[in-house]
């Protein structure tokens, strides 16, 4: 069974049908990639997943729980965590804080709590503790007293990865986390995404333009044209799909006519 199951689902702004009834189910454990070409619908299907849109039509379910419907905060709650394609840090808090901030959902004050305190300071012990592994595993533990906006691109994208991770969701949605990061930047960060599937065990979808990326850790990627799910496999079967060549290169005819 998979851990998401996407059903018939269409998002459609006015008149641009952004999503166009796709379906796909997400194993669990595993690194799913969303691919396709500029305007393809990946965000939107990003936003309509994390409660971000309300969906046109169709179903998105967790294991067995309805997400249509539901606002972001309860999603995450759920154990779905997200990175967004321009990065979003607070820029006048530390990289510790940042990463805190994932946690904030379980930081509401609870009258019990404050009638005992110790179990407050416990709280607070595990939010410290917490923080700082994932400070430590995105390799940003020596830079935690510094702004966030302070780090080079690469580490305020890992950054962006613990706040997501700090939270221990299920799945972790990452949108273009090579997004402008340099070969160095972007080899260290695929062996972050296997060590986020291999050793903390979650499911991984990933929106990636970058295909040598794509092709050397996806074990199943779905490939959206104009809003629809044109193929899906593994790296082999979508590299040799020609709707998916089609798109990313045009038609034979288009490509003579730019020539
Ligand atoms: N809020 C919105 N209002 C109107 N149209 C939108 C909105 N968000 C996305 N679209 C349109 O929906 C389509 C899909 O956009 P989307 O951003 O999901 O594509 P994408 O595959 O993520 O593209 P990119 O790779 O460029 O980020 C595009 O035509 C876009 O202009």
């Amino acid at each position: 069974m998979g851990i998401l199951t996407i059903d018939n689902v269409s998002k459609h702004f006015g008149g641009v049908i952004a999503v166009d009834k796709v379906n796909t189910v997400v194993e669990p454990g595993l690194i799913t990639s969303i691919i396709g070409p500029n305007g393809a619908g990946k965000t939107t299907l990003f936003n309509l997943i994390t409660g971000g849109y309300a969906l046109t039509e169709g179903s998105i379910k967790f294991k067995d729980q309805e997400l249509s419907g539901l606002p972001s905060h309860a999603i995450y709650a759920l154990g779905i965590a997200r990175t967004f394609q321009n990065i979003r840090l607070f820029p006048t808090m530390t990289v510790w804080e940042n990463v805190m901030l994932g946690l904030q959902s379980k930081l509401k004050p609870n009258i019990f709590q404050a009638l005992l305190p110790h179990q407050s300071h416990q709280l607070e012990r595990e939010i410290r503790d917490r923080s700082l592994y994932y400070l430590e595993v995105a390799n940003l533990l020596k830079r935690k007293d510094e702004l966030s906006t302070a780090l080079p691109y690469g580490e305020q994208r890992r950054l962006e990865i613990a706040r997501a991770l700090v939270s221990d969701p299920e799945i972790v949605l990452l949108d273009e986390p090579a997004a402008g990061m340099n070969v160095k930047e972007a080899k260290d960060l695929l062996k972050f995404i296997q060590w986020i599937k291999t050793d903390l065990k979650k499911t991984v979808i990933f929106i990636e333009h970058n295909m040598r990326v794509v092709m050397s850790i996806s074990d199943k990627i779905v490939v959206l044209d104009h809003g629809r799910k044109i193929a899906e496999g593994t790296s082999m079967e979508v590299r040799e799909n020609p709707l998916v060549i089609e798109a990313y290169l045009g038609t034979k005819k288009e490509r003579q006519a730019a020539s």
